[in-house]
């Protein structure tokens, strides 16, 4: 089945999980992301606040849109006015470089053009 929008393969690619001082390196160079949570559900996270729902889903939707091309699914937790994204790798179990990517990539999507 063809489909219109290709996502990534990840089963050649080498993905492992990163250092502590790594991840540590990755989030210093993020605006506002975070560590949460711990063990197997240790994810960077960042909450991205809107005037009303409409916003707030239409970020949603586009999150799933690199959720999809990515093959990478975040933790998403939705309220009338914001949404709190997060990522973790569990191939991996734990934070890899996918996530730090899949941050960058839901920052862009409020950058100013
Ligand atoms: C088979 C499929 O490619 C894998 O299960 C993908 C799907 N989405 C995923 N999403 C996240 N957050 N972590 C993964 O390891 C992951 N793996």
């Amino acid at each position: 089945m063809t489909t219109m929008f290709p996502k990534k393969d990840w089963a050649g690619q080498a993905r492992r999980a990163l250092s502590a001082p790594e991840v540590v390196a990755q989030l210093a160079q993020l605006d506002g992301w975070t560590l949460q949570g711990d063990g197997a559900d240790l994810q960077i996270a960042k909450t991205y606040r809107f005037d009303n729902y409409h916003e707030t889903m239409a970020f949603v939707n586009a999150v799933a849109f690199i959720a999809h091309t990515q093959d990478h699914h975040p933790v998403l937790t939705v309220h009338y006015g914001s949404c709190t994204v997060g990522w973790n790798t569990h191939d991996v179990g734990g934070i890899s470089a996918t996530d730090i990517d899949c941050a960058r990539r839901a920052d862009a999507l409020l950058a100013t053009p």
